[in-house]
């Protein structure tokens, strides 16, 4: 299947690139998502079997400031992609977020739940979210949450740099969420945009996040724990570390229509950290020569 990727060198897309060596990938050079014309434009020109997108705005804090920006790279450029790809028939897969819920309660969500943003870039990623439904294609919304890889930046980079210079860090503890590795989004997209092709009766938003569910200062101990760093964490509330945008508490997913459309379970993150933190060794040894 020739498949066509927005983004090129992010967590994701990166992945993409290592799955799907024979995929075309689109820097922003070649297709800026400000421009959502221009990517309705090379996806027509390009006509591949499938098109998945791994590009988007996402400094969650910048995007309070830059929000109509943030709304045309996650909200008119996606929903352009889609009706370029419902045009030609073929699916188009599509990344979202845990930011488009208020992270109320403390049950997981599940894709029908009711949306209510807490900041910009949780309220673009929503636009892009109901745009890319309105173009009625065979579309699939994976919405994930804290995507993690050894590549480009993630909290597991951010906390192995703080960890060089400081012996304890405050982390958040009252936000709970799944903890995704970059690759197994990767291979995840891959799965669904070819049984989407066989079956475009899936479309549909789905949750697909790494479980078990825990906290960022949760996280964060494993990362140290697994890298052998001697770091301590103590656990602070979330109003102890201000923030331009405001974050959801709750962030499960429940995601087990994920599992029944396409036999796809939730990925085991502390396993794909271990690999993540293999592979970041790899590049400390590289760059110590
Ligand atoms: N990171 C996370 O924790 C989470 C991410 N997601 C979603 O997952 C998807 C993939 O995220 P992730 O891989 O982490 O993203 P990254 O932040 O690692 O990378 C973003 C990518 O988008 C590209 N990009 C940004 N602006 C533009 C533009 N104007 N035109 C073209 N390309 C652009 C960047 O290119 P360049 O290098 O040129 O800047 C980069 O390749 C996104 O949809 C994101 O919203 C969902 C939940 C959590
Ligand atoms: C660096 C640091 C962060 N934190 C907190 C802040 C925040 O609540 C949490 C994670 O910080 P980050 O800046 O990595 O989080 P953030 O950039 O908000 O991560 C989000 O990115 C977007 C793109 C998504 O879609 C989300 O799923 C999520 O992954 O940890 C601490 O408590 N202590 C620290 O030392
Ligand atoms: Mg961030």
């Amino acid at each position: 299947m020739s498949i066509l990727v927005f983004g090129s060198t992010g967590q994701v897309a990166t992945e993409l690139k290592s799955l799907l060596p024979e995929a075309q990938f689109l820097s922003r050079a070649e297709a800026d998502l400000s421009d959502p014309e221009a990517c309705a434009a090379a996806i027509t020109a390009a006509k591949p079997e499938a098109v998945i997108n791994a590009a988007a705005y996402t400094a969650v804090d910048k995007a309070e400031s830059e929000e109509d920006l943030a709304e045309a790279i996650n909200g008119a450029a996606p929903a352009a992609m889609a009706q370029a790809c419902a045009g030609l028939g073929i699916p188009f897969v599509h990344i979202s977020t845990d930011y488009v819920f208020d992270g109320q309660g403390e049950t997981p969500f599940k894709p029908t739940d009711m949306t209510a943003p807490l900041g910009a870039y949780g309220r673009s990623k929503l636009k892009g979210e109901q745009g890319i439904a309105l173009a009625g294609g065979a579309y699939a919304v994976l919405r994930t949450s804290w995507v993690f890889s050894a590549h480009g930046n993630n909290f597991v980079k951010t906390m192995l740099r703080l960890s060089e210079t400081r012996d304890k860090l405050t982390v958040v503890a009252d936000q709970i969420g799944g903890p995704t590795s970059a690759r197994a989004i990767a291979k995840a997209c891959v799965r669904i945009a070819s049984q989407l092709a066989e079956d475009p009766s899936k479309a549909g938003i789905y949750h697909f996040s790494g479980a078990p569910d825990t906290s960022w200062a949760g996280f964060a101990r494993e990362i140290f724990a697994q890298a052998g760093r001697a770091t301590a964490v103590e656990d602070i509330p979330t109003t102890a570390f201000p923030t331009p945008a405001k974050r959801p508490a709750n962030s499960r997913m429940d995601c087990a229509t994920t599992f029944d459309a396409f036999g796809i379970s939730r990925p085991d993150w502390k396993a794909d950290l271990a690999e993540v933190l293999h592979a970041l060794r790899g590049v400390d040894a590289a760059s110590a020569n």
